[in-house]
């Protein structure tokens, strides 16, 4: 199966980790991911004479949900694809724990603003489209966990936006990564349907523990979910603070404001 997918679709739907020998998978937790460390040194990158990454770095230990914030064209896809293997650094080391960067991760999931889901398959063959032994038990448990397991047989063109994504979200947690990046996922969706996907991803990933990066443009939605928000400008991290405050975050909370406001001046 994975010979007819493109390297792109292979870095978002991946392999399945029933394709682990058969000992491993048997150790294997079910419902809780090992989250992975994430570490830059000296990271940059160049299109052609443009240097977009100035040499970066950032330690993002594991289970962390970092956000990411920024101008347009400031780097955040880049370096989210740098991360996820899919473009090599100019220069410098990228590492997951110990491990460094070179090609495709099959332990980094991404999901983006559109859902991208196959439409002639069915719900539950988008989320286990890699395949792999025992891949619909995985794909039944992750449709599960986005609340959609009813909707396993449906095709893609009867599902709302919001729907969608909880699709995409089942098929980027369905080989338990060790990192999720989350580019924009949130983007499209309205108000209501935002707020619900927001407490979704904190569910699940309080539940099954693997590092988040999510680029937003949001400044409120970053300061809401993340443990700790970013902000790259002109190629460099302007400001790293963490938010320590417990979930659910109440809006309007003036410490929060406060950090918003630090954000919004460093972007
Ligand atoms: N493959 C590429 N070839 C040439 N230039 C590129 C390539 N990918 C990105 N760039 C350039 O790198 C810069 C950063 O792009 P990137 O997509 O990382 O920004 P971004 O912060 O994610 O922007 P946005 O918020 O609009 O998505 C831009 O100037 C973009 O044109």
């Amino acid at each position: 199966m994975n010979a007819v997918l493109s390297r792109l679709e292979r870095s978002v739907v991946g392999d399945l980790p029933a394709r682990q020998p058969a000992a491993r998978q048997a150790a294997a937790p079910v419902a809780r991911d090992r989250g992975l460390s994430v570490t830059l040194t000296g990271v940059r990158k160049s299109f052609g004479a443009h240097e977009v990454l100035h040499g970066l770095d950032l330690h993002v230990p594991a289970g962390q949900f970092l956000a990411v914030v920024g101008r347009s064209g400031g780097g955040k896809t880049t370096l989210m694809r740098l991360i996820a293997g899919l473009d090599a650094p100019t220069a410098g080391h990228l590492r997951l724990d110990e491990r460094e960067v070179t090609g495709l991760q099959p332990d980094v999931r991404l999901m983006f603003q559109d859902a991208r889901l196959v439409p002639w398959k069915r719900v539950i063959d988008n989320v286990g489209i890699a395949r792999g032994l025992n891949w619909r038990t995985h794909a039944e448990a992750a449709l599960a966990d986005v609340g959609l397991a009813t909707r396993a047989r449906d095709w893609p063109a009867v599902l709302s936006g919001g729907q969608r994504q909880r699709v995409a979200l089942a098929r980027a947690l369905v080989s338990h990564p060790g990192v999720l990046l989350l580019d924009e996922p949130f983007g499209a969706l309205d108000a209501m349907t935002r707020a619900e996907m927001h407490t979704l991803l904190l569910r699940i990933r309080a539940a099954r523990g693997f590092t988040a990066l999510l680029i937003t443009h949001d400044v409120a939605e970053a300061v809401a979910l993340a443990d700790r928000v970013i902000v790259l400008r002109q190629g460099g991290i302007s400001l790293d603070v963490d938010i320590p405050q417990d979930r659910p975050r109440r809006h309007g909370d003036p410490a929060l404001a406060a950090i918003e406001e630090r954000i919004l001046a460093a972007v």
